[in-house]
């Protein structure tokens, strides 16, 4: 990884993608930004309006609207492409949709030489990540996606909210599927060190039912906001930005991004939302959780859920 000129290629400019460029922009986060789109046009006048800011920016980035080739030395590669979700669809509606368009970008980015970390935004995120592994044959520590960062911010807000606490200050995953088979591993949530259950427990301290309901609430945010105004963009732009910061300042951080799960789920494995350890290889390690009797089977229900779309597929990767 050239830390001296940190390069990140974009595919698909839409909400998602130009919401992600222009959060990377303002927070400085990387040196050289590739814009590519099917429609080249818009990829163009993006890269013109964001370099019409960068006069009023610290950042010295170079960004411009590029080709497939500008993959070869790019640290790495983000796809946003695809469509997404109309008021009522779930994300693995899109799956079929969402192959088609992968199919075609895939193939001309690990042409390009790219060597680099694939980082997956596109829904049903999971499923187009395993896609991503398996059709560019890469490492699958080095294929990630978003997962259920976004989801797990969602519920950090929502209990920062509940308890009048820094959302900072509250640790609490949602893992599995980004979709409607994610949950809260609740018996690893806690309130700086003190466990969330046992919060709930004490007269006074929280209810239970209000717990649930902040799970029900982060599990519909996706469809309440597309409703509201057909597309949610700037919590998975500023969560993908977090993602970039730690490959490129090889953080070791944990984040809830998707990542290869071996094991039961056949020869393909799936890809599910889980704390990661990230850095600049990607998945340094997946962090394996103390759930509950009941969580590990919610988790392994969520996973079948994934591997049984991605067999339908029927792909032969
Ligand atoms: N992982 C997450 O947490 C989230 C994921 N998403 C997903 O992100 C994706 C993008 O959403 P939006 O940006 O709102 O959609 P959008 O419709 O605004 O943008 C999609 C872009 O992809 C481009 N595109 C389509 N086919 C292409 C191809 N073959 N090659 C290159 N570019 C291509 C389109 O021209 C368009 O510019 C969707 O699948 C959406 O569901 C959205 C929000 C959160
Ligand atoms: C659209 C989507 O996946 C989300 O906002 O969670």
């Amino acid at each position: 990884m050239n830390t001296d000129n940190r390069k990140v290629v974009l595919i698909g400019t839409g909400m998602v993608g130009m919401s992600y460029a222009y959060a990377l922009l303002n927070q400085n986060a990387c040196d050289e930004l590739v814009l590519i789109d099917v429609d080249k046009e818009r990829a163009r006048g993006e890269a013109m309006d964001l370099n019409h800011g960068l006069a009023f920016s610290s950042s010295h980035m170079k960004i411009y609207a590029g080709e497939y080739k500008d993959c070869e030395n790019a640290d790495i590669v983000v796809i946003c492409a695809g469509v997404a979700q109309k008021p009522g669809e779930s994300r693995l509606d899109l799956l079929t949709r969402n192959t088609e368009v992968f199919r075609s970008i895939i193939g001309p980015i690990t042409e390009s030489g790219f060597n680099g970390i694939f980082l997956v935004a596109t829904n049903p995120v999971d499923i187009m990540t395993l896609i991503t592994a398996k059709l560019s044959g890469f490492n699958p520590r080095r294929v990630l996606g978003t997962g259920t960062a976004l989801d797990t911010a969602r519920l950090r807000y929502m209990l920062g909210e509940y308890f009048n606490v820094d959302p900072r200050n509250m640790h609490a995953y949602v893992i599995g599927e980004h979709g409607d088979s994610e949950f809260v591993a609740w018996s690893q949530a806690m309130l700086a060190t003190k466990p969330i259950l046992d919060l709930c427990g004490e007269t006074g301290g929280c209810r239970i039912e209000d717990m649930k309901d902040i799970e029900e609430q982060v599990r519909t945010s996706a469809q309440r906001i597309i409703k509201a105004k057909r597309a949610t963009y700037y919590g998975i732009g500023m969560a993908m930005v977090r993602i970039t910061k730690a490959i490129f300042s090889n953080e070791n951080s944990v984040l809830t991004v998707s990542a290869m799960l071996r094991g039961e789920y056949g020869e393909s494995g799936v890809y599910a939302g889980v704390p990661c350890i990230v850095n600049r290889n990607g998945i340094q390690r997946v962090l394996s959780l103390s759930l509950s009797e009941e969580e590990t089977s919610k988790f392994h229900a969520s996973c079948q859920t994934l591997h049984e779309a991605y067999d339908e597929l029927n792909l032969g990767l």
